[in-house]
Order: structure tokens, then C-alpha cells, then sequence
């Protein structure tokens, strides 16, 4: 396969050059790139990209794929068909499935069903205890040897922290990161919504904001004794950012990542009684989420990640204390991130391009989210000034539990390739 890209607005953050011009790309890899392209053969595809940006793939490190156990909410085909719309061409998975991915041969299980199946990368991700039960430690060095690029609790923290300071060492040892989900288990006390003046008028339990704080300074302070890597996930308070800005300052290896909903919305936008704006973490207050923006700005965080987290509409139909969390982002983060972020001058697009591939590429270790010859042919094309509603009935996920449904955007993933092949393209 043979395909030439014409006249994008080519983001490479790995040499931070930004320019118009062509790429060609040949059996999987990139093989010339800049200026006007006139290859020898005729490829086997023109993509005219005028007036787009041209990507590195875009690598999502929060993904519920739901499979095995809960494939009725997701599965790893329809998980990676949205993700290839959305522009992504890696995405991790989190374990916390039915059974919980706690061993080598349920991550076998996943990356032999994406080998056969999907039309992009997908990593697993291994747990960090047995079950997720917080007691005893998974089998995390045979899921390394099985190929996981990071261990993650996710859905809930490992509250005990001599457990989990000898999964940080493991993690170390083998310099693999640990994604960690910041949620004190005791102190959220039911809640169900961020605990501030809606949740009281709602008569709804809350959930304050050092619910997540306090975990959040607990892993770093072990993060900082192990040497482990740490990133942490979906951030939303105010003081995740002064603290891994602290823990950026001292070098340690911190790293935070921000999911569109957190810096497009707060709870002054719920709509009482719709759980598609329950989520864990909450939405937070406007000063969380200007800080979480300056935060994005001054690239105390990392990565933009989706924690796509589908669920059926009979679940998500139930009362707000009694719904699960969470809601899917694969379709809608380019959008969001255009929308919210570039267009209001908080990131430039080259910052998008870092915190959407190259930087998460780099937290596992992973030669893609670069546009470079020689480098494999994982690229994502996005019309910036396209504008359109969001109809979540148009996704690929089995998942529909969006807030963002109806809701007027900029910027439109026009095309996605992974590995050298067209798996996505807008008509
Ligand atoms: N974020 C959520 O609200 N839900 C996630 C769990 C998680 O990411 O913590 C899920 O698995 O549904
Ligand atoms: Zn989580
Ligand atoms: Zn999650």
C-alpha cells in the first residue's frame, strides 16, 4: 500500500517542526516527508489534506474496552472502530474487566483478539492486585513478560500502601509506569457528584476534592521513594496541578494527564437527573478547571486522555446515586480538544500533537507519535476548522452515554492511518 498526503500542515512534535507540505508512506512506513511530493510509482491513494493538520497517530492511554466479561457495554472491535474514527491508532486498555486482566494469558487474551480484529494498536494494561481486590499482588512480572506497557488499578486506588509500594518497586525494576486512579475509597463516602452548592440544593452525597488529593500526594511520595515512574489519571482538582508541579520541580518522574470533560465542563453544567454527567472524578468547580487549563497551558500535564468509559443506556438510566460512572470519549476528544483548547488559544496545535501522541508514546516507552522517515506510518489527519454537531447515535462504540450529545464543535478527524492502511476515513 502506497499513500501520498498532499499539503497538510505537517506536527511533528519529536523535532517541533510545523510546516506544509506532503507525506509518502510505503509498506507501514514513512518514506519521505516535506515539500512536494512526485513519487516514482503511483500510489494506490491520494489524500488531499489542505487546510488540515497531518498528526502523529494519536495514542490514547485511558480506554475501557470492556472485554472479556462486559462486552455487552464494549468490545475490543467496537472500542478500536471508535477509536479509529476518533483519530486514535494506539490505545491502552485498563484491566478492570470481567474477570480483572491480573495475569499473562487474560492480556494474551486481549492482544491476540486486537491482533486478529482490530484496526489499530491496542496495548493491555496489567492490574496491580488480584481481582482488584487490594489484597494481594497481581502476577505483574508475567503480564510484563506478556508485553503490558504499564500496571493500573483503575476504577479505584490500592489503598493499602505497603501493597502497593512493592507494586511501584516491581514497576520500577522494570521501568514500566504505574497509571494511577486517586480516589480514597473511605473518604468518598457514596458520592456521587463533586460536593459543592448543586450537590447540597440536589440533595445528592458529594465527593470533595481531597478525596482525590490526598491520594494523589501519597503516590507521589512513593513514587519519589521507588523511583517508580508515576502517571496520574483523569486529574480534576485544583491541587493535582500544583503537586505534580511541585513534583515536576524536584524531577521527579510525574506525570498527569486531563480528559475532556474535565476542561470542558463543571458542575455548574449538569443537567439534574442525567447520569451521562456522572463521572469518576467528578466535575469539578470553574477554579479546578481554570487550573486544570493553566495546567494544559504551561505543560504541567502531559497527556489528554479520553477514559472512554462505556455503559449501557439501562444502566445509565437508572437514578444518579445508583448509575455507574462514566462516560465515553474516543468520538468526541478531537473535537473537544480543538474546540476548547486550540481554538481558544490555551494550547497550540504542536502542543496538541504532544499531549495527544508524542508524550504518551514516550510514558510507555514506545518509538510511534512522531512523523518521521523511517518511523511507522501511524498518522491522523484533522480538518480544524470543520464544524458540526455531535449526534451521539453516529458512534462506533456500543457506548452512547455522552453529555456532549448535540453540542456544536470545531475540528474533524478526516482520516486515520495505522500502520500504513487507510482504517478510517470521513466521507
Ligand atoms: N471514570 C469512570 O467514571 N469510570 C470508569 C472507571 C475509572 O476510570 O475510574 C469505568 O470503568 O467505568
Ligand atoms: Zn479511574
Ligand atoms: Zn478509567
Amino acid at each position: 500500500m502506497k499513500i501520498l498526503i498532499q499539503k497538510g500542515r505537517i506536527l511533528n512534535p519529536s523535532d517541533q517542526t510545523d510546516e506544509v507540505g506532503d507525506i509518502y508512506m510505503e509498506d507501514g512506513v514513512i518514506k519521505e516527508k516535506g515539500g512536494t511530493i512526485t513519487p516514482e510509482e503511483t500510489p494506490d491513494k491520494v489524500i488531499s489534506a489542505e487546510g488540515c493538520y497531518v498528526m502523529p497517530g494519536l495514542i490514547d492511554l485511558h480506554v475501557h474496552l470492556r472485554d472479556p466479561g462486559l462486552t455487552h457495554k464494549e468490545d475490543v472491535l467496537t472500542g478500536a472502530r471508535a477509536a479509529a474514527r476518533g483519530g486514535f491508532t494506539t490505545i491502552l486498555a485498563m484491566p478492570n474487566t470481567k474477570p480483572v486482566i491480573d495475569c499473562a494469558d487474560r492480556v494474551e487474551y486481549v492482544h491476540n483478539k486486537a491482533r486478529e480484529l482490530a484496526p489499530v494498536h491496542v496495548l493491555q494494561i496489567g492490574a496491580v492486585t488480584k481481582q482488584q481486590k487490594g489484597e494481594e499482588l497481581a502476577d505483574i512480572e508475567g503480564m510484563i513478560q506478556a508485553g503490558i506497557p504499564a500496571i493500573s488499578e483503575d476504577g479505584k486506588s490500592v489503598m493499602n500502601m505497603k501493597l502497593y509500594r512493592e507494586a511501584m518497586e516491581i514497576a520500577a525494576k522494570h521501568d514500566i509506569p504505574v497509571f494511577a486512579h486517586c480516589e480514597d475509597q473511605n473518604m468518598v463516602n457514596g458520592g456521587c457528584v463533586n460536593e459543592d452548592e448543586h450537590s447540597r440544593e440536589l440533595g445528592l452525597p458529594g465527593i470533595t476534592n481531597s478525596v482525590e488529593d490526598v491520594i494523589v500526594a501519597r503516590d507521589i511520595v512513593l513514587a519519589k521513594e521507588t523511583g517508580a515512574r508515576l502517571h496520574l489519571c483523569h486529574c480534576s482538582t485544583k491541587d493535582s496541578v500544583r503537586m505534580i508541579q511541585l513534583a515536576k520541580e524536584e524531577n521527579l518522574p510525574v506525570t498527569g494527564e486531563v480528559c475532556p470533560h474535565h476542561f470542558t465542563l463543571t458542575s455548574d453544567d449538569m443537567v439534574p437527573g442525567d447520569t451521562n454527567y456522572k463521572m469518576n472524578p467528578p466535575l469539578r468547580t470553574k477554579e479546578d478547571k481554570d487550573a486544570l487549563l493553566k495546567g494544559l497551558k504551561e505543560d504541567i500535564f502531559d497527556v489528554i486522555s479520553t477514559d472512554h468509559a462505556p455503559h449501557t443506556r439501562e444502566e445509565k438510566q437508572k437514578t444518579m446515586t445508583e448509575a455507574p460512572f462514566g462516560i465515553v470519549g474516543l468520538e468526541t476528544a478531537v473535537a473537544l480538544t480543538v474546540t476548547e483548547l486550540v481554538d481558544k488559544g490555551v494550547i497550540t496545535p504542536m502542543q496538541m500533537a504532544e499531549k495527544m501522541s508524542y508524550n504518551p508514546a514516550r510514558i510507555i516507552g514506545s518509538d510511534r507519535g512522531r512523523l518521521e522517515v523511517g518511523s511507522p506510518a501511524d498518522i491522523t489527519i484533522i480538518d480544524p476548522e470543520a464544524e458540526y454537531v455531535i449526534d451521539s447515535m453516529s458512534f462506533l462504540s456500543k457506548g452512547k452515554n455522552t453529555p456532549f450529545d448535540g453540542r456544536k464543535v470545531k475540528g474533524l478527524v478526516k482520516a486515520t492511518i495505522c500502520d500504513g492502511k487507510v482504517v478510517y476515513q470521513q466521507d
